[in-house]
């Protein structure tokens, strides 16, 4: 496809993901069906369109003056394609199956700067309803934080230390310009791929074939460290998902000790039996899902609950753009319930003189100090660890600062740390 062409598929991609409310990716996938013709390229370089629009959706619409598919397209696709705004204009030529011509306006739009007193929200590409939350989490630095979960995100791996080590992993991945993250000592990232370039595929890779590597954002890879999962002890995964934090404590206890993986949803645990398997992950038992009864039976047992919650996922933006424009305050409010629920339920399985690890991938101070503070209160028994005494401990390097000002809980961003938002707290059992 000619790149006027590619700019047009992209608006009506787009279109679909606005006036019918999709997924983004559902939208794209649904195109690349229909539209069979066209390559791995043009599919690459369409998904970075639209990807892009959302991600920078307000500053987009503010300098083109419309939040309309087409606008927010053309206003995106100079970054999204590594191109100029005059290649823009001079693509859309209106030949078939292009785009077409830029109107005067459209033309002007391109080259608008931001001025200096927009709001936050348009400058930092976040919704206008979480400017409050915005502010307590960042104040002075709400812009920069929204700037920075409104780029594209490189690509993490977590090593498997059961199977490989990390120079390993760095040589098979050379060709990508794999490098070792800063903070995370089990990391690789592979930068964002710039303009139209596609993210490689690193999953067809033998060495994942091979379990080496798993796909984990580096906050993802510090929670789980952060854990202290030492060989031998008894470690609840209580909100387990696809398992990417079993795994990993699986490595840090050397196949050691036990793991219990247990989640509410089956199909959201399903994947973790391959997974497992590939790493050669072998302390890790997975419970029934939503065995409410099985999971009561092992009360008081163990040494470390992590409680993974589900959550408003405002620290991945970066990754699912068009979550940000999806997310509503009944969301939140129900995640918030949510949140409450699995962290009651957490708290019987501590036994005494054991932790409790409370993580989200969000950056809203509702869901992490706040339920945290609400967790003490209703929980006499347990008390938070300060957490950079704990990095020492565990990773043995100096702890980065959290974006919260605070040591009870590390907020990691974007803006900061180089991460996608998480949220990490550690609780201890008194009693
Ligand atoms: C953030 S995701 C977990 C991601 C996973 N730990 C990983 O690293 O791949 C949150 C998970 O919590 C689960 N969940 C929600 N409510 C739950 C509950 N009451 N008990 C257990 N799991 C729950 C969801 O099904 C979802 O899989």
């Amino acid at each position: 496809m000619r790149p006027g062409a590619r700019i047009q598929a992209a608006i009506e991609v787009m279109t679909d993901v606005i006036e019918r409310h999709r997924p983004a990716s559902v939208a794209l996938a649904d195109w690349g069906r229909s539209h069979r013709f066209a390559g791995s390229g043009d599919r690459a370089a369409i998904g970075n369109l639209v990807y892009d629009a959302l991600r920078r959706r307000n500053s987009i619409a503010w300098k083109m003056g419309s939040d309309s598919a087409r606008a927010l397209i053309v206003g995106a696709a100079p970054e999204a394609m590594g191109v100029t705004a005059a290649d823009v204009i001079a693509l859309a030529d209106g030949s078939t199956h292009s785009i077409s011509p830029l109107s005067e306006l459209e033309q002007a739009g391109l080259d608008r700067p931001l001025s200096d007193d927009l709001p936050a929200h348009i400058k930092g590409d976040f919704p206008e309803w979480l400017s409050g939350e915005f502010d307590r989490a960042f104040g002075a630095c709400a812009v920069a934080e929204g700037e920075a979960l409104a780029r594209r995100a490189p690509l993490d791996l977590r090593v498997n230390t059961l199977k490989a080590t990390r120079e390993k992993v760095l040589k098979a991945l050379e060709k990508y310009g794999a490098e070792a993250t800063l903070l995370s000592p089990v990391g690789i990232r592979i930068p964002a791929p710039q303009g139209g370039k596609r993210a490689p595929n690193v999953e067809a890779e033998t060495a994942h074939g091979k379990g080496w590597f798993e796909v984990q954002d580096e906050g993802s890879q510090l929670a789980a460290l952060l854990a202290g999962a030492r060989p031998r002890l008894q470690v609840l995964d209580l909100c387990a998902g696809a398992g990417g934090k079993s795994l990993a404590f699986a490595a840090s206890m050397q196949n050691t000790g036990q793991v219990y993986a247990y989640d509410s949803e089956k199909t959201q645990l399903r994947p973790i039996f391959e997974r497992l398997k590939r790493a050669g992950a072998r302390n890790v038992q997975v419970m029934d899902a939503g065995d409410a009864a099985g999971l009561d039976a092992l009360s008081d047992r163990f040494d470390l609950v992590f409680v993974d919650a589900p959550c408003s996922g405002s620290g991945t933006w970066r990754r699912r753009p068009d979550a940000k424009w999806r997310l509503s305050p009944e969301n939140v409010a129900a995640r918030l319930e949510d949140q409450k629920s699995v962290l009651q339920m957490a708290a019987k399985m501590v036994k005494p003189g054991g932790r409790m690890v409370y993580v989200t991938c969000s950056i809203l101070p509702q869901e992490n100090s706040e339920q945290v503070r609400w967790f003490c209160a209703e929980h006499e028994g347990f008390t938070p660890i300060n957490y950079v005494d704990e990095w020492q401990q565990q990773l043995g390097s100096d702890a980065p600062v959290s974006s919260t000002g605070d040591n009870v809980g590390l907020q990691l961003t974007p803006a900061r740390h180089g991460t996608d938002g998480f949220y990490i707290s550690i609780l201890s059992r008194n009693t």
